[in-house]
């Protein structure tokens, strides 16, 4: 049986006046569009309390259902995450598909996801929300002929077919597998560690600009590397960590890491299902929260990411903020203020202050100093100038002269070798 049509009823209940209520029900609707169902009607009601049967009061149940069948939709979606009760409750009462924004969220992770570890972290994480729904789930799907809102390959009716057992086996064969992609993305990160090189990481609300930050980055200093990430108006575009090397025109180097991007409402098991990539932000040296400027909600997005930041223990690592899609606002860029800089990456426009800024952060361990190296030594000449910022170079009866800019342990490790400068008779 053909799904009738893909149009939905959008449905939110206000608990106590919640001032990010407009937006998270446009959010609902940019979420179930990124699913590409056509919203076809909204329906709100001011609550003091959820209503624990049928999420909404009893007389708006009816009148939902009205409006869903003025519109022909097949399909109602609710703003908040349903319990097994509530969806069979409101299944019954409207006979028409019901969803809640978890399982739309869990529909975009399934279809964006690329590597073999994304897709294991979407489907341990589609597993354990249907666990406890089973029922309604299938329910559903008698009624609507297939298709519960889970569209990946491999999961769909064989999978809803399984009985709670058999899923629970899945989910923890799943969980081995991943967690010897997990062991092998650790001993690239023991790797990386070791070079002392230090880690940068973007993070924040999705669709802020973090992919093109960094695309932006590797232009401006690694014009030849080719190794872009995928930047696109679209929510969750990323799903996978990227690394990438970044070498500044002084010698310095640090690795860039673009990350998934957070959303309000973000379903537990979806933070805990991505936890493993998400190591990475937890092991940074700084973070760059890159916060889209231009939204009118921007202060409570940065709050979302700050709580799911502590949610997944990164609340200690240093932060600086990169206010981006300045371009869009009124206000002046590029700008530095204290831990903030206001740029526009589109405009190619307040990359350089932010970079000033992540200097300052991650490479305080570097000297200034002014350094003779006998001639003997001329493969430390030969190291400085790779890994060194030099100024510059003269040459003295008992060796080179460098004045430079160079990491303390340097220093420190090759002083014995360093010639006494020769006295001025
Ligand atoms: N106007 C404007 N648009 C921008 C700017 N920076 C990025 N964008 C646009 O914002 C959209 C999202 O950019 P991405 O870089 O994919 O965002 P993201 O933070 O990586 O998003 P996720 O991967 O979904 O978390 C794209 O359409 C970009 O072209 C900017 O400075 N100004
Ligand atoms: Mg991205």
């Amino acid at each position: 049986m053909e799904q009738p049509n893909n149009k939905a009823v959008i449905v939110g209940v206000n608990v106590q006046d919640r001032p990010d209520f407009a937006y998270s029900m446009e959010e609902l609707r940019n979420l179930a569009d990124a699913c590409n169902i056509d919203v076809a009607g909204e329906l709100t009601q001011k609550v003091a309390k959820i209503n624990s049967s049928q999420y909404l009061g009893t007389g708006k149940v009816v009148e939902l259902s009205a409006l869903v069948e003025g519109l022909d939709a097949s399909t109602v979606i609710f703003n908040d995450e349903l319990s097994p009760s509530q969806i069979r409750n409101l299944e019954s009462a409207l006979q028409k598909k019901v969803i809640d924004r978890t399982i739309l969220i869990l529909d975009i992770f399934a279809q964006r996801a690329r590597t073999r570890e994304a897709q294991l972290q979407v489907e341990v994480a589609q597993l354990q929300y249907m666990l406890p729904r089973l029922v309604g789930l299938r329910e559903s799907l008698g009624r609507q002929g297939g298709g519960s809102g889970m569209k990946n390959k491999g999961t769909g009716e064989t999978k809803l077919e399984l009985d709670r057992r058999r899923i629970e086996d899945r989910i923890s064969a799943l969980q081995t597998e991943l967690e010897k992609l997990v062991a092998q993305r650790q001993v690239q990160r023991k790797q990386r560690q070791k070079t002392g090189v230090p880690v940068v990481c973007l993070v924040g609300y999705t669709n802020a600009g973090k992919s093109s930050l960094m695309n932006a980055m590797l232009d401006q200093y690694m014009p030849d590397s080719n190794k872009q990430v995928l930047a696109k108006d679209m929510l969750f575009a990323t799903l996978e960590t990227s690394v990438r090397s970044i070498e500044l025109p002084d010698n310095k180097s640090f690795l860039l890491t673009d990350t998934v991007g957070f959303v309000s409402q973000l379903p537990h098991y979806l933070v805990k299902a991505f936890r493993s990539t998400l190591e990475e932000v937890t092991e940074a040296d700084l973070l760059i929260q890159v916060v889209d400027y231009s939204n009118p909600e921007y202060e409570r997005l940065i709050e979302v990411t700050n709580t799911t930041l502590k949610e997944l223990g990164a609340d200690h690592i240093p932060m600086i903020y990169a206010y981006n899609k300045t371009d869009l606002t009124g206000e002046r860029y590029p700008q530095v203020n204290g831990d903030k800089v206001y740029l526009s990456v589109k405009q190619q426009s307040g990359l350089e202050e932010l970079i000033t800024l992540v200097k300052e952060r991650i490479f305080q361990d570097y000297i200034q100093c002014e350094v003779i190296i006998p001639f003997a030594e001329g493969r430390l000449v030969a190291y400085f100038n790779a890994n060194a910022h030099v100024r510059e170079t003269s040459y003295e009866p008992n060796g080179t002269r460098l004045t430079m800019e160079c990491k303390k342990a340097d220093y420190e490790k090759y002083q014995h070798l360093f010639a006494e400068p020769e006295a001025i008779e």
